[in-house]
């Protein structure tokens, strides 16, 4: 896409796939209001998996009970999609477990999940609508999602659906304020986090409602069991060829991240109870868990935002951005990341492998791969970048601080075009998610919405005195080193442990930092003068 179509958007003149969206459900308004009630309502599942706090099941399942016909709920699972979307199998591996958790606490409401693999990306809102003319169902819900892809596909629905006499609501709900609500004075999109921070405070101050949490589901009205008896014995699809884990890692992402709400509200809980107090001082520390490892839940919804700011403030004595600073913290990161889904409708074109700053289309970017394939293997030789590497390997999740660090090192250290890392982390993170991804590598490469300049680049020496200084992070995470004692972790070449790391087979520094630093300066100058 051309830095001219990119600005079309910008400027409001190009569609926004949301005003796609929003067109389609205005243009249909009085053909779907006219729909009538037909034999049982529908929830799509996407990325929803829960039934705490999902506005559109919530107000699907009010409307099945007012009407006393029963509800249905549908996941398909899209290979084409999951390639398309990068997904890693650690991912999609624990969207089906987390399927099995949620059709288990429907069938105790009597309430059938249906779930098939549809092999076609593009059949799938024909085949939505199959599945509603086969169950005689007329209304159908499901929560947004904001990639324009999905945004697209939802708009076309919309019509779809109004023709083949089916009424089609898509609902705001994975953010804690709706994407588009927030302005500047000047009436326009926020791009930087500081201010936008500050009117998302204020809007939900102004706008308690934002944060009511909708209640789960009760049991099915009508006879669903009866009625649809098929649907209550319906299989886990199985993973795709493209996404399946060896057994090995299956058991271990099993064990690391128990599937379901019900693990993850746990965890809200214990989080908030144990460590929500210190995090402000402690989230950047990388040995111990000092952060609450919620992100996979909330990348496959098996926990929504709303409820985790809403818990946090609970606990916080009612307060968002008063009293405890571990709580204020925790509830400002989670802003982050509506923040980057507000970023994404906005300004769309970052959905097509473009950066946020058209200015930044021009910087040189290095393609090495054997660079690239020792910073995927966590064999640079800078320990800090290796030890975050492997965790990435092992656990298929990597702590913020070490996200920064090595998305840093990949785009200024050695020059690597930051597509690459991004579509990285995207294929092997368990909490992989396009808004937050691509706002991370925006902000490690300074391609993105951060207003800091291009010359902020991460010492990874320095960061790793700072965040690991015992070096118990890295002693973890690279067996090499376990011998080496005192600082000369950080730096075993340099410091004294040369002859341990090269005993160990442990690599010499790929590059060096000051070198690489001037390098970086000099493309980014250069980039922005033409
Ligand atoms: C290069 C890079 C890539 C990233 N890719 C992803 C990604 O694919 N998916 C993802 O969920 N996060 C991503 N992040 C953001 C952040 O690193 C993770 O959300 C966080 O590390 C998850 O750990 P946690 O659940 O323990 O977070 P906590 O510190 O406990 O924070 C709670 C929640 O707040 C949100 N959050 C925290 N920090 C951020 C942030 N900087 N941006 C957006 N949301 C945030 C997450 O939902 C997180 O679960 C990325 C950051 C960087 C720098």
């Amino acid at each position: 896409m051309s830095n001219e179509r990119c600005q079309a958007y910008t400027d409001g003149d190009l569609e926004r796939p949301i005003e796609t969206l929003q067109k389609a459900c205005r243009e249909t308004a009085d053909q779907r209001q006219s729909i009538s009630m037909g034999s049982a309502v529908v929830h799509w599942f996407k990325s929803d998996l829960r039934l705490h706090d999902s506005r559109a099941l919530h107000t699907a399942y009010q409307f099945a009970k007012e009407n006393q016909v029963p509800l249905i709920g549908l996941y398909i699972v899209s290979p084409e999609d999951w390639t398309a979307h990068l997904t890693s199998p650690a991912r999609a591996d624990f969207t089906l477990r987390t399927l099995k958790r949620l059709q288990q606490d429907l069938g105790e409401l009597d309430i059938p999940l249906h779930m098939e693999t549809q092999e076609k990306r593009k059949a799938i809102p024909k085949r939505v609508v199959e599945l509603c003319q086969q169950w005689g169902a007329k209304n159908l819900y499901a929560n947004i999602e904001y990639e324009v892809d999905e945004l697209r596909r939802e708009a076309r629905l919309v019509r779809l659906c109004a023709d083949s006499d089916i009424n089609f609501t898509p609902t705001h709900d994975t953010c804690v304020v709706t994407p588009g609500v927030l302005t500047s004075q000047q009436g326009k999109q926020y791009s930087v986090y500081t201010p936008w921070y500050r009117s998302w405070l204020a809007f939900l101050k102004e706008n308690p409602d934002y944060l009511e949490v909708s209640e789960e589901p009760g049991p099915n009205p009508g006879n669903a069991r009866q009625q649809f008896k098929d649907l209550f014995d319906c299989k886990v699809p199985a993973a795709p060829k493209t996404h399946t884990l060896s057994d090995e890692d299956q058991n271990r992402f099993e064990g690391l991240y128990p599937a379901g709400e019900h693990e993850a509200l746990q965890r809200l809980d214990n989080f908030l109870e144990v460590k929500g107090k210190k995090y402000e001082e402690s989230r950047s520390m990388l040995s111990g868990e000092n952060t609450s490892v919620l992100s996979p839940y909330f990348a496959c919804g098996a926990l929504s935002a709303r409820t985790a700011v809403v818990t946090a403030k609970r606990t916080n004595k009612g307060y968002l951005d008063r009293y405890d600073p571990g709580y204020m913290a925790w509830i400002s990161e989670l802003a982050w990341r509506d923040f980057y889904r507000h970023v994404l409708v906005n300004w769309p074109f970052i959905c097509m492998n473009k950066c946020f700053k058209p200015e930044n289309t021009n910087i040189e970017w290095e393609y090495d791969k054997d660079q690239f394939q020792a910073w995927c293997e966590g064999k640079t030789g800078f320990p800090i970048v290796d030890a975050a590497m492997r965790q990435l390997r092992h656990c298929a999740w990597m702590h913020n601080r070490t996200r920064m660090v090595v998305s840093s090192f990949l785009t200024k250290d050695l020059m690597l075009d930051w597509r690459r890392g991004e579509r990285y982390f995207m294929e092997n993170l368990i909490d992989g998610d396009f808004a937050s991804n691509h706002g991370g590598w925006g902000f490690g490469s300074s391609t993105g919405v951060d207003p800091q300049p291009y010359f902020r680049i991460f010492n990874p020496l320095r960061q790793s005195e700072r965040f690991d200084p015992e070096g118990e992070y890295i002693r973890h995470w690279v067996p090499e080193l376990r011998e080496v004692s005192g600082k000369a972790i950080h730096e075993p070449y340099a410091k004294g442990a040369a002859a341990i790391a090269q005993k160990n087979g442990y690599p010499r520094p790929i590059v060096d930092h000051a070198e690489s630093r001037d390098r970086a300066l000099g493309r980014f100058k250069s980039a922005l003068q033409k």
